[in-house]
């Protein structure tokens, strides 16, 4: 306390002392006008000293008597100090005083900050020395102007350095007054030419004014500074304009003027000047695109369907889910006790349990006690699903990023998750993506929305009734909510024909086909392979285009149609994203075989950049489906419940799919992090009141028409085999296809214990020797032999011919 109180009371003593010496504001006035009306009357008083010198200087002798009067204009009193600052003192450059005395008069009138007053005063008095020494060298003849300091100055010099030394040291003076005063270097010498020559002239005044200002601050440089600063524009000026041919050099970066505040300013000229040289190379095709965007404002894709309503938020229905979901409160608590308990038994002690609600599951996170081995706890998990008796369970150990241990547990009642929830979410609306697809909601609630141009293609997988269709409704939905019809196409292969059906509707907005095709939504398998093929079509013809607009994706491509930088005469178009829609792969591949993989394949690697994205849905995950060349393509994937652990490792490359519960429960992967999610439920009755909202509006004439693809019309089946080339299991596959009378290949492979490939090109050579009939879709082929008898003598006479 006393320590506290010495210090407090030091402090004020401080305070007084240092108020002591300070002005206070009126006396810093008064004060400060005394030394401006003195700097006035110094002033004059030098001024006609020049002129009455001689008559005054006798009369300096009388200094006292009151009848004596001066010529001087502030009479005696003028004629005895300037005598003294100018004829003893330093002669012209006793000047300075009465600049110095003003200076420091307004610093005190205005209040301005007094401390640089002091480099001011210092620069000032070598700036009086020199002046005057230099003068009394120059005009050794006339001492007055240099006075009795600059002239015995030199004569004292000149006995000890000479005429030549003092030349030098004068010399060297300028040079430091030069480079500390005025930051002066041989670059920013250069510099300040170049600069100057490209300056148009009304700017140059307030480069000078920024320059002063700045040194002002930096180099707290002294009043002589400033009015050499002021004299200086006028000289070079003159001729830094006739320098104005240089305007395309670029002045170079003076490393040592960089430390100095007004280099920024050369330096943004310095980009400026650059970025136009660049901007000079594009410069045709720039001004046409802008006068055409001057013209007619940005191309619009959209204008053809101007008046394109978006299907309002009422369309879907909210599932009787109003508010969030509802927490059972003793639900958790038994769970909670259930999982300490279980885990207890084998020894597990838990230091922290967490829940987090989702709609479908509820997770635990659990932090274990140290020294608990995380795979113990993993190997539990039928034994935690057995004393909660409830199927679904899944444990995440230890969930990636987090120090904790999940255990996903169904809730009892789950929620459903409606696509108005979602796309109503400020998430989904306020996306700014490509493709945003609001997929459902995490375990912890919040809305779940991907970009599909980022995946780029997605693969989806899960068991018959598991809500992979509802997955695809809300796949479409998203999109149709975000979309217009000039920015996005769907191509869909419905090979199930009942799935996709009501899509029908917007076939004029939002569906692409082929041009020879009446329907937009493909439901024979066959036909899918000329669609693929006219993508790759698409593919090849978009990828020219961005080649010729020089950009890298469709869009930088938009973007620069839209900026009318490319011209449609040259071909180019507004490009809309093309969205491939295959509801069951499996099918296709088995009715279609290895020429659907090959389009596919190529697009699933090519077509990201050009817009066409890819979503391919299978019941069967198996691997001959799911091809690794496949695979490798969609690194984005979506898993319903599953029945196997297989089927599981072959979409996701990890268990877990086969301890869902369906309905919509499903996990999400982009290529590291599994996301279990409940996939929003859009039911037919919405799609079919949105269809129906979007198909009553004015459409295009047609639906969006891809490439004509020219291939072979039955898909490359009857082509004739030569006899020889017959697949050794020949026989006994007509033999098995005549007797059950089902042409399938998936028969033959079974019957023959086959794989699938050879089981195909078998049926192929059946066909081509008129034991099947062609190919009709999803349906198995028809035998053209009726029994055994029939097909001997087919069989023989083929031999015989
Ligand atoms: N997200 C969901 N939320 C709630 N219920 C769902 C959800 N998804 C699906 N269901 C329920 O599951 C049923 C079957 O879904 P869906 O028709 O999508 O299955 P699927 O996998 O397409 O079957 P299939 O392969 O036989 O066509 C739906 O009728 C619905 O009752």
């Amino acid at each position: 306390m006393a320590k506290k109180r010495r210090t407090s009371k030091a402090k004020t003593t401080a305070k007084k002392k240092s108020s002591g010496f300070t002005f206070s504001k009126q006396n810093k006035i008064i004060f400060g006008s005394l030394l401006i009306v003195l700097s006035i009357a110094l002033f004059f008083s030098f001024l006609s000293y020049f002129f009455t010198w001689q008559a005054d200087q006798s009369l300096l002798t009388e200094f006292s008597d009151r009848n004596a009067n001066a010529k001087n204009l502030l009479n005696k009193f003028g004629a005895a100090v300037s005598h003294f600052f100018m004829y003893k003192g330093f002669g012209l450059a006793a000047f300075v005083f009465p600049l110095l005395l003003a200076i420091t008069g307004l610093y005190l009138f205005l209040g301005l900050d007094s401390k640089k007053l002091w480099s001011k005063w210092i620069w000032g008095l070598l700036a009086v020395i020199m002046i005057s020494i230099s003068l009394g060298f120059f005009f050794f003849e006339k001492p007055l102007l240099g006075g009795v300091v600059g002239y015995e100055m030199n004569d004292f010099l000149q006995d000890y350095i000479g005429r030549i030394g003092i030349f030098l040291v004068l010399i060297f003076m300028l040079v430091v007054v030069s480079v500390r005063l005025f930051n002066f270097s041989p670059e920013a010498i250069g510099n300040y030419f170049r600069e100057a020559g490209i300056k148009i002239p009304e700017r140059k005044p307030r480069q000078k004014r920024e320059k002063k200002t700045a040194q002002t601050v930096l180099s707290e440089d002294n009043p002589t500074v400033e009015f050499d600063l002021d004299k200086a524009p006028d000289g070079p000026s003159l001729t830094i304009n006739d320098a104005y041919t240089h305007k395309k050099d670029i002045p170079s970066v003076n490393p040592e003027a960089g430390l100095d505040v007004n280099l920024p300013e050369i330096e943004e000229e310095q980009i400026a000047l650059k970025v136009e040289e660049v901007v000079e190379e594009k410069e045709v095709t720039d001004i046409k695109a802008d006068n055409l965007v001057k013209k007619y404002g940005f191309y619009d894709p959209k204008l053809d369907l101007a008046k394109y309503k978006f299907p309002p938020l009422n369309l879907l229905d909210p599932h009787g889910v109003s508010g969030g979901i509802t927490i059972n409160q003793e639900e958790l608590e038994e769970n909670k006790n259930k999982i300490v308990s279980t885990l207890k038994n084998y020894k597990i002690g838990i230091s922290q349990i967490k829940a987090t609600i989702g709609p479908t599951v509820t997770l635990y996170e659990i932090v274990p006690e140290a020294g608990i081995r995380i795979s113990k706890i993993k190997n539990l998990e039928d034994d935690i699903a057995l004393s909660l008796a409830a199927l679904g369970i899944r444990i995440i150990a230890p969930i990636p990023g987090k120090g904790t241990v999940g255990i996903e547990v169904p809730n009892k009642n789950a929620t459903i998750v409606s696509m108005r929830s979602v796309i109503s979410s400020s998430k989904f609306q306020k996306a700014e993506m490509q493709l945003p697809i609001a997929f459902g909601k995490t375990i912890s609630n919040e809305t779940f929305v991907v970009d599909l141009a980022k995946m780029p293609h997605l693969l989806m997988a899960g068991a018959t009734g598991q809500g992979k269709s509802v997955g695809l409704n809300a796949v479409i939905t998203s999109l149709l909510y975000k979309k217009h019809p000039a920015e996005i196409k769907f191509v869909l292969v419905d090979p199930k024909k009942v799935e996709l059906t009501l899509y029908n509707k917007i076939e004029r907005h939002f569906l692409a086909k082929l041009p020879d095709s009446e329907e937009a939504i493909i439901t024979d398998n066959t036909k899918v392979i000329n669609t693929l093929n006219s993508l790759c079509i698409e593919m090849d013809q978009r990828y020219e285009l961005l080649k010729l607009a020089m950009v890298r994706n469709i869009k930088e491509y938009n973007a620069k149609f839209r900026n009318r930088k490319l011209n449609p005469n040259d071909g180019h178009k507004f490009l809309p994203y093309i969205i491939l829609i295959v509801d069951e792969f499996a099918d296709l591949i088995m009715t279609a075989g290895k020429e659907v993989e090959a389009p596919i394949a190529r697009l699933a690697q090519l077509a990201r950049a050009i817009g066409i994205h890819l979503i391919i849905a299978t019941q069967r995950p198996s691997v001959n489906v799911i091809t690794g060349i496949i695979k490798a393509n969609f690194p984005a994937r979506v898993a319903f419940r599953v029945t196997s652990k297989i089927d599981s490792r072959t979409i996701l490359d990890s268990q877990g799919a086969d301890q869902l519960i369906g309905r919509g429960d499903m996990l999400f992967t982009q290529g590291n992090d599994v996301i279990r999610l409940q996939c929003a439920f859009v039911d037919t009755p919405e799609v079919a009141k949105i269809t129906e909202y979007i198909g009553s509006q004015r459409a295009y004439p047609d639906a969006h028409l891809l490439p004509e693809y020219v291939g072979s019309d039955d898909s490359g089946t009857g082509v004739d085999y030569d006899i020889s080339d017959r697949d050794s299991k020949f026989r006994e596959a007509a033999e098995v296809v005549v007797i059950a009378q089902q042409g399938s290949a998936s028969l033959i492979q079974r019957k023959l214990k086959l794989g699938y490939n050879r089981a195909g090109r078998i049926i192929d050579q059946l066909e081509a020797a008129g034991i099947v009939g062609p190919f009709e879709g999803s349906k198995a082929r028809q035998v053209l032999v009726p029994d055994m008898h029939s097909l001997e003598l087919l069989l023989q006479n083929e031999t015989n011919t």
